[in-house]
């Protein structure tokens, strides 16, 4: 039996050397066949206590690992959102950093918050000086590690590992002086920075600049003397590169941390001042009035005046806040001088609380260790109610982001085939809603109609063909066409000029036409360029061309690619331009083919009507006389009578050539202009697109580069919020 079980064991092994773990493969997987025991039960019902006890060995990590999760997730997110350029400040997208908890740590200048910060991680490595020697916050997240020598990582020198801790507090120094330009300004870039440690509690603080009261506003309420003083002062200040701004500067931007409701404020205070005159305090009551998210710190107890003590502001009897004030005793600026380690400083300051008569019964809640584990504490309390609002945040913003980026589209391709592909997707989009402009499922089309239904035949009416033929204009065109013979039978070539003379005018009315159409589908290609979306880039490549879908999919216009909009819309143009010039030679050629060429039907008759009614031996002039005239024209006057002795005349054979070239024209136009363009609008294009270099077509797809950096922002945070979705929902889960 016992061997029967180590070679299953054996075979286990080979099959995970070989990378068999019984997952998806194409090959049959042995793993599966073989069997194993699996141990499964909830969270902390003791699962890996059994396996311990069955192998006699304490081996598997244990601990609360949620709650370490919790805060090194939020840690995650905090770096995600600043390599987003996401630090919480006004932005045109969701802000995520806003959602996240953190810890502000406020107080007037030389009040200890460096200190407090070096005694929470144990450290020494935050630049100290004179004057205001934090000029840009700094974001310090402390990592846990269960084993190995600590580090820090800046996060603008992502590769490069810090052990010596002196040379953290030089490249502090020396960030700052990158973007202040040493001008001693303070700037609002934060910097950041991680501490990985087995001695630290996951946590993240934000040290911030010193408040200070130094302001030329007060001078004024100051004595004469006094008020010298302090304008040399602050000229020296000035000189030295702080200007009186930078008060105001500094409080603002303390404000701006500490306003928001998610920020946890460690509130500093020297002890050997008073509390009434704390800036910590002053500033954290008008943002946290109730003292809700306020931890009270009090510093430089050892250095109160002999007599005094903190005892009634540490058991919060002299200013009370939700949660207890905590004492810690720092190193002094002697002890620093003298580079006294920090672990020594923290078993003084033990020391220090446990054998002072009046903080005895205080000390298991006060010294700087305390004061970690109550944050790190709080700050996974905090987390943990702000679970749902964070989950709903995000998903929220997921939506709203993968709209806009599909409102944008996916970026242009950078190889030539990709990019005409791309380039032929969005003219294909365009064609069909140009299509869809004249095929009636999108407004315009039926503009073409009403030139065909009215115009044409409102203008051809303004032609007026009875005035035209009038007495005198038709004895005119006879006696001209008669030359220096007068007609024997019937005036042939006055006939055939009055014809031509009043068909010749119908080529206004048909060119007129022509440009209305043309004016008509010029209008629409610029219409569907605005409406084309360059949706074949929301739309994957395998999927066919279904226009529909493009509207749904995305909106992004044309003129997200200028340079293509222009030229879509020149080639379009131009086509129309070409279609428009056949067309006005084929429907011109219709009204001169009219008069080319006049039916004979229309000529027999004409013997018999001067049978009937003229008089062929009457002299030129009197055959010549009105009333053989207005037979001929057929005025309206009298064309009852006439018509129904002529048959035909003139005025009724233009009118039913007119009749004609009325249904005529608009199908030589259709045929030529609308049909043509619906055929082959941009085939031009297309041919002089595939004799394009990948230059040339990158050119046409000129995206904006703001569009470009906005689309590039926007995925990056997407990837982030989904990212920071599914590790929520994983620790969400397991709570
Ligand atoms: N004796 C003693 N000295 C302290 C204590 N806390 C801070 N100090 C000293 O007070 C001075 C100022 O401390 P910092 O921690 O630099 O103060 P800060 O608030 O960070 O100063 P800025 O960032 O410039 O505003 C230093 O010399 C510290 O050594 C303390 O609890 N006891």
């Amino acid at each position: 039996m016992e061997n029967l079980i180590s070679l299953v064991n054996k075979l286990q092994r080979a099959c995970t050397a070989l990378g068999d773990h019984g997952e998806e493969s194409a090959l049959p997987t042995l793993w599966d066949a073989l069997p194993s025991i699996a141990v499964v039960g909830g969270q902390s019902s003791g699962k890996s206590s059994v396996l311990e006890s069955v192998v006699g060995k304490d081996f598997l990590p244990r601990g609360s690992a949620t709650m370490e999760n919790l805060i090194s997730l939020v840690n995650k997110l905090q770096r995600a959102c600043t390599a987003l350029g996401d630090h919480g400040e006004e932005s045109a997208l969701p802000t995520l950093w806003d959602a996240l908890p953190s810890i502000a740590v406020v107080g007037g200048q030389s009040s200890g918050k460096s200190s407090v910060l070096e005694s929470v991680v144990g450290k020494d490595f935050l630049p100290r000086g004179s004057g205001i020697v934090t000029r840009r916050p700094l974001v310090l997240q402390l990592h846990r590690i269960d084993e190995g020598r600590e580090y820090a990582e800046f996060m603008h020198l992502p590769k490069k590992k810090f052990t010596d801790f002196a040379a953290v507090r030089k490249e502090i120094a020396d960030e700052t002086d990158r973007e202040t330009g040493r001008s001693r300004q303070i700037s609002t870039v934060p910097i950041y920075l991680s501490i990985y440690s087995p001695n630290v509690v996951n946590l993240t603080l934000i040290d911030l600049p010193g408040l200070t009261k130094v302001a030329i506003g007060e001078i004024a309420n100051l004595n004469v003397c006094m008020s010298f003083l302090v304008i040399i002062l602050i000229v020296l200040i000035i000189v030295d590169g702080q200007s009186e701004s930078i008060v105001q500067d500094i409080e603002n931007m303390v404000q701006s941390y500490i306003e928001k409701p998610n920020c946890i404020i460690l509130a500093i205070s020297p002890a050997n001042q008073d509390l009434a005159t704390s800036d910590a305090i002053k500033i954290s009551r008008e943002v946290d009035p109730k003292g809700e998210r306020t931890f009270g710190v009090l510093t430089k107890i050892d250095l109160m005046d002999k007599g005094t003590d903190a005892v009634e502001i540490l058991e919060g009897k002299s200013y009370k806040l939700q949660f207890p004030w905590i004492g810690v005793v720092n190193r002094s600026q002697a002890d620093i001088n003298k580079n006294a380690d920090m672990i020594s400083a923290r078993r003084r300051e033990r020391e220090y609380f446990s054998s002072t008569p009046e903080y005895q019964h205080l000390s298991h809640r006060m010294g700087s260790e305390h004061l970690g584990k109550v944050l790190s504490k709080h700050l996974e309390h905090v987390i943990k109610s702000r679970i749902p609002g964070l989950q709903s945040l995000i998903s929220k913003s997921i939506i709203e982001l993968e709209t806009e980026l599909s409102r944008l589209g996916k970026p242009v391709a950078t190889d030539a085939g990709g990019k005409l592909y791309m380039t032929m997707e969005i003219c294909r989009v365009f064609d069909g809603i140009f299509k869809e402009h004249l095929d009636g499922t999108r407004a315009g089309g039926d503009k073409i109609y009403s030139i065909f239904d009215s115009q044409l035949p409102a203008a051809l009416k303004r032609l007026q063909f009875d005035k035209h033929l009038s007495l005198d204009n038709v004895r005119k065109l006879i006696t001209e066409a008669d030359g220096y013979q007068p007609h024997l039978i019937a005036p042939e070539q006055g006939y055939r000029r009055l014809i031509e003379s009043t068909l010749v005018t119908i080529k206004g009315p048909a060119e007129a036409a022509v440009d209305a159409v043309h004016a008509i589908l010029k209008e629409l290609v610029h219409k569907s360029i605005g409406e084309t979306m360059a949706s074949s880039q929301t739309v994957p490549i395998i999927l066919c061309f279904v226009i529909c879908s493009y509207y749904t999919e995305g909106n992004t216009e044309l003129k997200q690619y200028p340079t293509l909009r222009v030229e879509v819309a020149n080639a379009a143009c131009e086509a129309l331009e070409r279609m428009k010039e056949e067309s006005k030679k084929a429907t011109l050629q219709l009204v001169e083919m009219e008069y080319s060429y006049l039916t004979i039907d229309f000529f027999r008759k004409l013997p018999q009507d001067v049978e009937k009614g003229g008089n062929p031996t009457n002299s030129i002039f009197d055959r010549y006389n009105d009333a053989y005239l207005r037979r001929i024209v057929g005025s309206i006057l009298i064309k009852v009578v006439l018509l129904s002795q002529t048959g035909s005349t003139v005025l009724s054979y233009v009118n039913m050539v007119c009749a004609g070239l009325r249904n005529s024209i608009p199908k030589s136009v259709v045929y030529c202009q609308v049909r043509e363009a619906k055929r082959s609008l941009l085939d031009h294009f297309f041919a002089e697109l595939g004799t394009k270099e990948v230059k040339q077509l990158g050119k046409l797809l000129d995206e904006d580069p703001a569009i470009m950096q906005r689309r590039v922002n926007l995925a990056k945070r997407l990837e982030l919020y989904r990212a920071a979705q599914s590790e929520i929902e994983a620790v969400a889960w397991s709570k």
